[in-house]
C-alpha cells in the first residue's frame, strides 16, 4: 500500500496507507463511534463533503453487500480507519471496502491512531483536514493555511437531493417524503406501513406539496448547517398547521427553525449507534443511531409553540420536539436506525397513528 497522509487544521500529521480512489480530498473530519454498519455510515447522504473515521478499530471485515446501502450514490469525501479488513467474510459479501471506494472515487487512509485522531477532534472541536498522498508535495504550514481559508460547502443539501418527484406508490397514507439528502431507511420504514409516498425535491414549495393532497409529510435528514437552507425553513413554516408533519435529524432542525428557535454547531457532533435518548412524555431511554453536527438550542424553544419531548442523555441536548397546537413532531435521531438500533422504529407508526386521526377529524368535519 502507499502512504497517505491525513492533515488537520491545527497543524497535526497523521502518516498512513492509502485505499480506496487515489485523489487528495479535504473535508470536516468527523467520527463515529458505531461498532458496526459502516456500508450505512458511508452511504448516509448527511456525511456530503465529510470525512468519517470509524473509532471501531476494524472496518471491512464483512464487506460490502447489495441491500445496506442508504443512498445510491456516495457523498463523503473520504474515511480513516485504524485497520482496513483486507480479506472480508460473509455470506452477503461481494466486494471490499477498498474496491467499492476504488470504485466510487473515494479515497481512505488506513493504519493511523484513530484514538488519537479522535481525542484531538473531541478536544479542539470540529476541524478541517486534508488527505494527501506520499509524493505529493507535504508542506504542513501551507496545508494548514489552505484548510483555514477554506469554507465548509453551503450547498450539501442541493447535492445530495433529487431534481424530480418520483412515487413509491403503496395503498396506504398519503405521505410527501421532503428529500434533503434522504437515508433509504426512512423511504423503507413509510414502505413497510404500506404507505403511498411521493418522494419531493428539498426545493419544493408547501404550495406544490399541499397540491399533492398528502396525509402527511415526512422531512428527512440531510447534509450541512440548516440555517443554510432558508428556502426549505419557508416551506415549513407554511406546512406547520396545514398537514401532519414528521421530521428526522436536519427535518427537526427545520420544524425547530421554522417554530422560531435556534440552532448551534456542535463542538464535535454525535454520530454512532449507541447514544441513549430519554422520551420525556413516556420516561423511556432508547438507545438511538445518531449523526449529526448541528442541534437546537434548548433554551430558544421556550419563546416558541414547541415542548421539548427527548433529551441526549449524554450531554443533554435536545433530541425531539412537538408542536402544542398542530400535528407536528420530530426528533434529532435516527429512528430507522441503520446503522444502529431499531428502538424507535415505533416513531413511524407514531406518524401513521396521527394521520389516521387527523383524516379521521377532517370526515367528521364533512
Ligand atoms: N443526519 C442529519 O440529518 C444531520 C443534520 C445536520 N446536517 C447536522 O449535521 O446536524
Amino acid at each position: 500500500m502507499k502512504t497517505r497522509y491525513l492533515i488537520l487544521e491545527d497543524g497535526s500529521v497523521f502518516k498512513g496507507n492509502a485505499f480506496g480512489s487515489e485523489k487528495g480530498t479535504v473535508g470536516e473530519v468527523i467520527f463515529t463511534t458505531a461498532m458496526t454498519g459502516y456500508q450505512e455510515s458511508i452511504s448516509d447522504p448527511s456525511n456530503c463533503s465529510q470525512i468519517l473515521t470509524f473509532t471501531y478499530p476494524m472496518v471491512g471485515n464483512y464487506g460490502i453487500n447489495p441491500d445496506d446501502f442508504e443512498a445510491i450514490e456516495i457523498g463523503l469525501s473520504g474515511i480513516v480507519v485504524r485497520e482496513l479488513a483486507e480479506h472480508p467474510s460473509n455470506f452477503r459479501n461481494q466486494s471490499t471496502l477498498d474496491e467499492f471506494l476504488t470504485e466510487k472515487n473515494v479515497p481512505g487512509i488506513e493504519g493511523i491512531d484513530t484514538r488519537k485522531l479522535t481525542r484531538i477532534i473531541r478536544k479542539h472541536g470540529s476541524l478541517k483536514g486534508k488527505m494527501t498522498n506520499a509524493g505529493e508535495e507535504v508542506n504542513v504550514g501551507e496545508i494548514v493555511a489552505i484548510l483555514k481559508a477554506t469554507e465548509i460547502p453551503k450547498n450539501v443539501v442541493e447535492q445530495s437531493s433529487i431534481t424530480r418527484p418520483y412515487p413509491s406508490p403503496g395503498r396506504g397514507k398519503r405521505v410527501v417524503l421532503v428529500d434533503f439528502g434522504m437515508k433509504h431507511g426512512i423511504l423503507r420504514e413509510l414502505n413497510k406501513r404500506d404507505c403511498d409516498v411521493i418522494v419531493v425535491p428539498f426545493n419544493t414549495s408547501a404550495k406544490e406539496i399541499l397540491a399533492m393532497r398528502p396525509d402527511g409529510v415526512m422531512l428527512s435528514n440531510g447534509p450541512g448547517d440548516p440555517t443554510d437552507i432558508p428556502e426549505a425553513i419557508e416551506m415549513v413554516k407554511d406546512l406547520i398547521g396545514n398537514v401532519p408533519i414528521f421530521g428526522v435529524c436536519l427535518g427537526h432542525q427545520l420544524i425547530s427553525l421554522a417554530s422560531g428557535a435556534t440552532s448551534f454547531k456542535l463542538k464535535f457532533g454525535h454520530r454512532g449507534g449507541n447514544h441513549p435518548v430519554k422520551d420525556l412524555t413516556t420516561g423511556r431511554t432508547e438507545l438511538t443511531s445518531q449523526n449529526h453536527g448541528y442541534a437546537i438550542d434548548a433554551d430558544s424553544i421556550s419563546n416558541t409553540d414547541l415542548e421539548i419531548t427527548h433529551v441526549a442523555l449524554n450531554d443533554g441536548t435536545v433530541e425531539g420536539v412537538r408542536h402544542k397546537t398542530y400535528p407536528v413532531f420530530c426528533v434529532q435521531f435516527h429512528p430507522e436506525g441503520s446503522c444502529g438500533p431499531e428502538d424507535s422504529t415505533h416513531l413511524f407508526d407514531q406518524f401513521i397513528e396521527l394521520m389516521n386521526k387527523e383524516s379521521k377529524k377532517e370526515t367528521s368535519h364533512a
